[in-house]
């Protein structure tokens, strides 16, 4: 097997391993030869390649991330790898250095990682508090045109909730949102009038006919419980539009009694949950000069098993709240696996970084049927434990039939804008 170079024309990808659950079948992995003509997958074979048993994903949803924030790091270091390091960095590096140039070239540095990667689809979260809003939007919608076709991106509004007033200023954004084609988000802290707040804001959504997506409990403190108010309040308006909720972390310092009961809840009123374990493991349970005994990732097992749609993405990328990361889907899908113990228990967690995403926020399924796009990552392992076992850098990335060129940013493009390390 070339890892290195597919033909150009049509092509019979021979003897490669495509993972059952994205078939629809029980095994782990069903053997086949894959046809890729004119763009897709084909019924008609092509110019053969032994691929040597190679797995073959198809190309990957992050639906949870923050390309407006990425990459400023060498500028706003996170000062102690705290939370409210984080939210204090950044408000004050979002003030001073926010114009919709920095926004821009630093959006478009972190698509061309994720493109290269293997990453066809991305919801990204804006961070909106006035006047930010009037700034990184255009530049949202500019980016979102010129990315058409490779890819798709989804932008969500993002602010506080003590900060979002329902009757002031935030419908200005909420509609300036609903112009984009966006998505209502929000983060939910325990505030007094909580309840009031999420109201106010899921009836912004309906009468703009929006989903929402929330930042919920991330923290370690277990009376953090707004996961509730969240489902609650969803239920009571019969909100029937998609909502997302992300982080959940506090779930996981809960009473097992109390956090299943909120889940329970989470599965009745159908909310889509997206866990990220890379931020979660920075930022959560950090004192310095202290060894941290918790991980922070919300408890996905217990939700996959009462049906909750469960997917798992980058979150931040080199800034304040995570100073790594890559928008490198594989690279989430091996810290997920490992911090969350996601082998051992089943063949089919990769739907949470490839369907489940999808599905939650509306992007094209995954498909492997005649007449999809050939949209498609080939990684050189044959089974998860060699696909684990190595950052798989030299996957081939195939993007409406083509082989892409996978050469990543040179971080020195940056140095003007945010500063040499
Ligand atoms: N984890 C995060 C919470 C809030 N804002 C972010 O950018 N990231």
């Amino acid at each position: 097997m070339d890892f290195r170079k597919l033909p150009s024309g049509a092509v019979t990808l021979r003897d490669v391993r495509v993972p059952g659950c994205l078939l629809g079948d029980k095994a782990a992995f069903v053997k086949r030869d894959i046809h890729l003509r004119d763009g897709q997958i084909s019924d008609t074979p092509g110019e053969a390649v032994d691929m040597g048993g190679a797995i073959v994903l198809p190309c990957f949803v992050d639906m949870h991330t923050h390309l407006d924030k990425g990459h400023i790091w060498p500028r706003a270091a996170n000062p102690d790898g705290t939370f409210m390091g984080a939210l204090t960095t950044v408000r004050a590096d979002s003030s001073a250095n926010w114009s919709a140039e920095d926004v821009r070239r630093r959006m478009d540095f972190s698509l061309r990682c994720a493109f290269a990667h293997g990453t066809r689809a991305i919801r990204t979260h804006i961070d909106s508090i006035a006047p930010q809003d009037e700034i990184s939007w255009p530049v949202f919608r500019e980016m979102r045109e010129e990315w058409a076709g490779r890819i798709d991106l989804q932008g969500a509004c993002l602010i506080a909730c003590d900060r979002m007033e329902p009757e002031g200023r935030f419908r200005e954004t909420a509609d300036r949102v609903a112009d984009a084609g966006g998505v209502l988000g929000m983060v939910t802290y325990p505030v007094p009038d909580l309840r009031a707040r999420v109201e106010g804001f899921l009836r912004l959504a309906m009468e703009r006919g929006l989903e929402a997506d929330f930042h919920v409990d991330e923290t370690l403190d277990p009376e953090s419980q707004t996961l509730r108010v969240v489902a609650e309040t969803a239920r009571d308006l019969s909100f029937d539009k998609p909502i997302t909720v992300g982080h959940l972390c506090s779930l996981s310092a809960q009473e097992t009694g109390v956090a299943m009961d909120t889940i329970d809840l989470v599965a009745e009123v159908g909310l889509n949950v997206v866990s990220l374990p890379m931020c979660n493991l920075y930022l959560q349970n950090r004192h310095n000069h202290r060894t941290p005994r918790k991980r922070g990732i919300t408890l996905v097992h217990e939700m996959k098993v009462r049906g909750i749609n469960v997917s798992f993405a980058s979150d931040n990328t080199r800034d304040p709240f995570y100073a790594y990361g890559d928008m490198d889907m594989i690279e989430v899908m091996r810290e997920a696996t490992r911090i969350g113990h996601l082998d051992h228990t089943g063949d089919d967690w990769v739907n949470a970084f490839t369907a489940n995403p999808a599905k939650a926020c509306g992007f094209a399924a995954p498909s492997f049927a005649a007449g999809a796009s050939a949209d498609l990552v080939i990684c050189k392992a044959r089974s998860w434990g060699e696909f684990f076992a190595r950052p798989q850098a030299d996957r081939i990335v195939v993007r409406g039939g083509k082989q892409i060129d996978r050469t990543l940013p040179e971080y020195s493009e940056l140095d003007d804008l945010v500063g040499v390390p």
